[in-house]
């Protein structure tokens, strides 16, 4: 069966690469909105659009994976910083405390539109930065495309803290999670 990531994000074609899994990447592009409210939902709903969009488009019998990513501390949501003082109201927010990572995923057959959203939450406990430390880190440019602005992958690894829960999570992809779907509810299975 065809496989599709409806997905831009090169962490989630990195972690699905290193599975050995043979996929395609097409993006959705859609308008990052939606009218939930609670962090599980939201993150699911939009992970239902991006995979349903691209699903839609197929013409061929596929299995489409769409997810979103967001950080949530106290009630408010992070998303992607649109530019360097965005990127330093967020890391500000964080540092010294504990935030939580949502990623939402959608799957969808495209034979008869049968699809399963789920989500996973992961804590984050990201360290007490100076101002200074702020700066040096968001001059290092890979916050940008980041909910959060911070990516544990990389330099954001040296501000973590602690985390709880799946690692893959926080970078974009819960894959044990996403795995255990395609077993259970689409007899997709690599191990
Ligand atoms: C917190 C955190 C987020 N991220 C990334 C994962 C996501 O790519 C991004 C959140 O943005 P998303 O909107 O979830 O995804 P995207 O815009 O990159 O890609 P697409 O919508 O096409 O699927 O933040 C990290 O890479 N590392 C981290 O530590």
């Amino acid at each position: 069966m065809k496989i599709v990531l409806a997905s831009k994000s090169p962490r989630r074609r990195e972690l699905l690469s290193n599975l050995g899994l043979d996929f395609e990447v097409i993006e959705s592009n859609v308008e990052e909105f939606s009218n939930e409210k609670h962090p599980s939902r939201y993150v699911m709903d939009l992970s239902f659009n991006k995979a349903m969009l691209v699903a839609k488009k197929l013409k061929e019998e596929a299995i489409v994976i769409g997810a979103d990513t967001i950080v949530v501390i106290e009630d408010k949501v992070l998303g992607k910083p649109k530019d360097r003082d965005e990127a330093y109201i967020m890391l500000k927010s964080l540092q010294g405390r504990v935030h939580t990572v949502y990623t939402g995923i959608t799957i969808v057959r495209t034979k008869d539109f049968k699809y399963v959203s789920d989500f996973e939450e992961t804590k984050v406990w990201i360290k007490k930065l100076q101002d200074e430390e702020i700066f040096n880190y968001i001059d290092t440019g890979e916050c940008y495309d980041k909910a959060g602005a911070y990516a544990i992958q990389g330099f954001g690894a040296l501000i973590v803290e602690k985390i709880v829960g799946d690692y893959f999570n926080v970078v974009g992809l819960p894959i044990s999670k996403l795995f255990d779907i395609l077993k259970r509810e689409f007899d997709v299975r690599l191990l």
